[in-house]
């Protein structure tokens, strides 16, 4: 599995894939009409829009020699006409792409989110989170304004460049003709500066990913950076990273802009040209007025060819976000259900490893033939050294990650037959840091069954002795807490976890227990609440505390991925081996 951190690019694909921007352009369907309507309207505006030095000519060609004031007059009214009218359909066209744009941007964020909700562990185990939360939040903003301008604006400019070459055609064919001798020098630079512009886009998008990477790690760890006060280190290493930000900004920046003053210069330099030929030719078919109609319309011609160079820049720089967005949402989980996989019917909790062996690399053994079985109601305790695979083992019931080789089955069934939520929903699992959620403490032990009743939330924090300290809180169970239950302390939050898991009623419970030192009251109202969890389901402990491991069913010496001594306290006591040692070691460091 491939590992990435924070100051480590990710990979790119090379090719400029057109299929991204179909796939961009396929989210648009759904508001087909809507476009449509827009489209119109900016048609309308641009041939309101381009009236304007037709009018002109004809004003200086006809009205004014033969001093027709009325003529001129109505010309004037035209004009402002053309102006509310193109002003009218600007503003509705703002309105209704801006609610195109952001509804396409919902979606596709929905898409990103559900497909992160389905993505396994190893996903999350293989980048840091941050440059997953880049991609929901700032790759999509940043479609934002090619979805709102960009589509419809390249409809319109196009429509508009066929219509003032049609007037400039009307006005004169030779002028015509020798004012596009800009285009193909435009379309050679254009084509020239394409690869260097996507390479910079994307290795943009690569380092606003490092940087973000950072200082989600940098805020996730905050605590330890302040108790080591290593603020000086990290704010060097942002510098760092934010400069490789800023220095590949600047590169993708001059790249863009290289565009502008192309245009800027070659249509300054044709219609420079077309004046030189065209003051020659007065006389000669060229009237004043046209000339003056024509130049109006050469400025115009190149406004909308600017804007597709803009749109065309954006596309690109859009592109390197696609690659990731997509990317995300085409990513496969390697965890999926078998195409004939079933639902596990309710379980008795019978649970068995049959010659297990797993490794996070596929060529590491971080456990090896793993081989056991818990009897529905059993408590397993898990015990070893730091690293040894106790984890590991509990991560497997519950297929967070899937064997390399033998099988976990429960009761008699091999997991990976059935679907993964009908197994996981008959399983409580709790983390050694429990989670809390931002919301009260209701609702975070609601999080275990959500149709449960106040009533039946309170009776399960009574049943595990989380009761007393949630009413002495000031609002009881309605308490807002934040993300993490920072204003919990850790009993607290194993309490209110506690009572989630018994709320879910699981047949399997897996417990990771934290090895925090907590004070005699919690201590024992810790105890009692996992007794009461635990009865009459099978239960697999992660244990530290001596009272927990002694009434095990059975206890797990685990030893470098390997179960090395196995029996219940007494068993193993007796036996004076590893268990004894540690047993001894624990009870000296209570005493
Ligand atoms: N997500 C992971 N990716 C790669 N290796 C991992 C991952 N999680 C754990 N490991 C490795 O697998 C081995 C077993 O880890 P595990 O978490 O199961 O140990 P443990 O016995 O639960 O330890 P502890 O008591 O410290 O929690 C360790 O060497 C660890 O470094």
């Amino acid at each position: 599995m491939a590992r990435n951190k924070f100051d480590i690019d990710e990979e790119l694909e090379a090719p400029f894939q057109l299929s991204h921007f179909k796939r961009l352009v396929g989210y648009l369907k759904p508001y087909k009409k809507l476009m449509i309507m827009t489209v119109c309207l900016m048609l309308l505006a641009s041939v309101a829009n381009l009236i304007g030095p037709y009018l002109i000519k004809v004003a200086i060609d006809e009205k004014i020699p033969n001093g027709d004031t009325a003529g001129l007059a109505m010309l004037a009214g035209i004009y402002l006409v053309a102006i509310i009218i193109t002003g009218i359909c600007l503003k509705y066209r703002i309105r209704i792409m801006s609610r195109i744009g952001q509804s396409v941007i919902q979606h596709i964020r929905k898409d990103l989110f559900t497909k992160l909700q389905k993505l396994d562990f190893s996903y999350y185990d293989s980048r840091p989170h941050g440059k997953i939360l880049v991609r929901v939040v700032n790759y999509v903003n940043s479609l934002s304004d090619l979805l709102s301008n960009g589509v419809i604006n390249l409809i319109t400019d196009l429509f508009s460049i066929f219509v003032i070459i049609c007037f400039m055609l009307m006005i004169d064919v030779k002028l015509t003709l020798m004012a596009m001798v800009g285009f193909p020098i435009l379309a050679l630079i254009v084509f020239l500066i394409k690869n260097a512009q996507r390479r910079a886009w994307q290795n943009l998008s690569n380092k606003q990913s490092n940087m973000n990477a950072y200082i989600h790690e940098s805020i996730n760890g905050i605590k330890v950076t302040q108790a080591f006060a290593r603020e000086h280190e990290n704010a060097r290493i942002f510098n760092e990273v934010s400069g490789n930000y800023r220095t590949s900004w600047m590169k993708a920046v001059r790249i863009q802009f290289l565009l502008w003053p192309s245009i800027e210069n070659i249509s300054v330099l044709s219609v420079s040209f077309i004046y030189v030929v065209g003051i020659s030719a007065i006389g000669d078919g060229v009237t004043v007025g046209s000339l003056v109609a024509f130049v109006g319309y050469m400025w115009m011609f190149w406004m909308p060819l600017a804007n597709i160079g803009n749109f065309y820049n954006a596309i690109i720089n859009a592109m390197a976000y696609l690659e990731r967005i997509f990317e995300t949402i085409d990513e496969k989980p390697t965890l999926t259900d078998a195409p004939n996989a079933k639902t596990l019917p309710v379980i008795n909790g019978r649970v068995e490893f049959d010659n297990v062996t797993f490794g996070y690399e596929r060529e590491e053994k971080t456990l090896d033939q793993i081989q056991f079985v818990a009897n529905p109601g059993d408590t397993i305790a898990l015990v070893g050294a730091t690293g040894s695979g106790k984890t590991t083992i509990v991560n497997l019931i519950s297929r967070f990650y899937d064997v390399n080789s033998g099988q976990v089955k429960i009761d008699d069934i091999d997991i990976k037959t059935v679907t993964i939520p009908s197994l996981r929903k008959q399983m409580g699992i709790m983390l050694q840091d429990p989670f809390i959620f931002s919301g009260t403490i209701m609702d975070n032990i609601r999080y275990g069954r959500l149709d449960a009743s106040d009533e039946e939330v309170i009776a399960a924090a009574k049943a595990v002795q989380a009761h007393q300290f949630i009413s002495r809180m000031e609002d009881g169970y309605l308490t807002e807490v934040n993300e993490r239950g920072t204003r919990l302390s850790t009993g607290q939050r194993q309490l209110i976890s506690f009572a989630r898991v018994l709320l879910a009623d699981p047949r399997i419970l897996i417990l990771d227990e934290a090895t925090s030192s907590i004070d005699t009251e919690t201590e024992l109202a810790l105890q009692k609440g996992l007794e009461t969890l635990l009865a009459g389901r099978t239960s697999f402990i992660i244990a530290h505390r001596l009272s927990t491991i002694q009434k095990a069913t059975n206890i797990f010496f685990i030893d470098k991925g390997k179960i090395i001594e196995r029996g219940t306290h007494d068993e193993l006591i007796s036996q004076r081996g590893h268990y004894w040692k540690l047993h001894n070691s624990h009870k000296r460091a209570v005493v």
